[in-house]
């Protein structure tokens, strides 16, 4: 059988595959010229690890907790929207995969599947994102769906207060789907010709005005620990932490909102300098391989958020793609810390890695 893919990267071949070209490039793209989107990726390759050797690792550990639950690596599902467009078993699927892998899933506020047809699939832990509608009691709604579900955290997406223009989905005319989720609430299809669907459904949908005061809201509403997503800055990690949230994730959207912005693995460590430990810190945007894992715990991650590869499995191969992307890069982390000499994910320091900024003060 040579179809078996036999890393994450080869997933995405076979997803190009399977899917329609316009469902394939909404998942694949990345806003304007697509320049973050290549800096995602790139800016990993720059950093150099560091191994040590002569340790004794027989026994490699990657199980931690996030938000003191439990997961067998730091590996998350990222939340990304609308999973039925990559295999018609849509996100139950992606959920079934996690609960297989023990690792956590984000369920996208643009899912497919209802709350909860995902609650009830299966047992894996799920976080649920949330963005914020012009219509709030939607959203309120969908916290509270998500909270009586055994959701255990909200994760709200900050960096979407419009969507970013991506220019393929203009092109294809891309067509959202009726949301399960939103049925008799909100109208998620949109009769707009002139471009991308997604795009006149978000600018009529999502409220540009919420803003830093509006957590108030948020924290009203729901028991849940809230972890900002988005976040880029060490000046907004020190407002994420200020205004009392249990958590933050750098996070650029996958590079499909503003085009330009630094790629996520270049400001980590700025924001966790800035965060000091207070509230974990998550990391998401262009991991692919088990060294990526491993350079971003070297920076200071707590976790990684995997977003497209986990779609990518999905289309090619259902349930059993989805298990295999995160399996391998599970394995991936597993040998790459074995090889460094790191049994265990506190034995990964910043010493680990090299990155350009050490270069700079390297005098050879
Ligand atoms: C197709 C697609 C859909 C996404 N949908 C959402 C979403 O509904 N909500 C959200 O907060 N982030 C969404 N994201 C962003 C992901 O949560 C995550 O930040 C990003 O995919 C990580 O980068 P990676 O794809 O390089 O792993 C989406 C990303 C992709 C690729
Ligand atoms: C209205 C948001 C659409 C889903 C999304 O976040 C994405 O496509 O990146």
């Amino acid at each position: 059988m040579g179809d078996e893919p036999v890393n994450v990267k080869e997933y995405q071949e076979m997803a190009k595959q399977a899917l329609p070209k316009m469902y394939y490039d909404y998942f694949a793209g990345g806003s304007e010229d697509q320049h973050t989107l290549r800096e995602n990726n790139d800016a990993f390759q720059r950093i150099i690890i560091q191994p040590r050797i002569l340790v004794d690792v027989s026994k490699i550990n990657m199980s931690t907790t996030i938000l003191g639950y439990k997961t067998s690596a730091p590996i998350m599902i990222a939340p990304t929207a609308m999973h039925k467009l990559a295999h018609p078993g849509g996100e139950i699927l992606t959920a079934k995969a996690a609960a297989a892998c023990d690792v956590i899933m984000g369920l996208s506020f643009m899912s497919t599947c209802t709350i909860e047809e995902v609650a009830s699939s299966c047992n894996a832990v799920r976080f649920f994102q949330l963005y914020v509608y012009k219509r709030r009691e939607i959203s309120a709604l969908m916290v509270k769906r998500a909270e009586i579900n055994g959701f255990k955290a909200i994760l709200l997406t900050a960096d979407t207060p419009k969507l970013g223009r991506r220019e393929a989905d203009i092109k294809n005319k891309m067509i959202a789907p009726q949301l399960k989720n939103f049925e008799g609430l909100v109208s998620t299809e949109v009769d707009d010709s002139e471009g991308s669907n997604l795009e006149a459904f978000a600018s009529r949908s999502l409220d540009p005005s919420f803003s830093w005061k509006d957590i108030a809201w948020l924290k009203s509403i729901t028991k849940l620990p809230i972890l900002i997503k988005g976040v880029l800055t060490r000046e907004d990690a020190i407002k994420a932490v200020e205004i009392g949230v249990e958590g933050i994730i750098v996070s650029n959207h996958g590079a499909r909102q503003l085009d330009y912005v630094p790629a996520t693995i270049a400001v980590l460590e700025e924001v966790v300098g800035a965060v000091q430990g207070r509230i974990p810190v998550l990391f998401d945007g262009g991991i692919r391989r088990g060294t990526d894992v491993f350079k971003a715990l070297a920076l200071g991650a707590h976790a990684v958020m995997i977003g497209r590869p986990i779609v990518y499995g999905l289309a090619a191969k259902g349930e059993y793609g989805v298990r295999r992307v995160i399996e391998m890069l599970k394995d991936e982390l597993e040998l790459t810390m074995a090889l460094a000499g790191c049994p265990t994910l506190n034995d990964i320091t910043r010493n680990h890695v090299r990155t350009q900024m050490d270069n700079h003060h390297c005098r050879l």
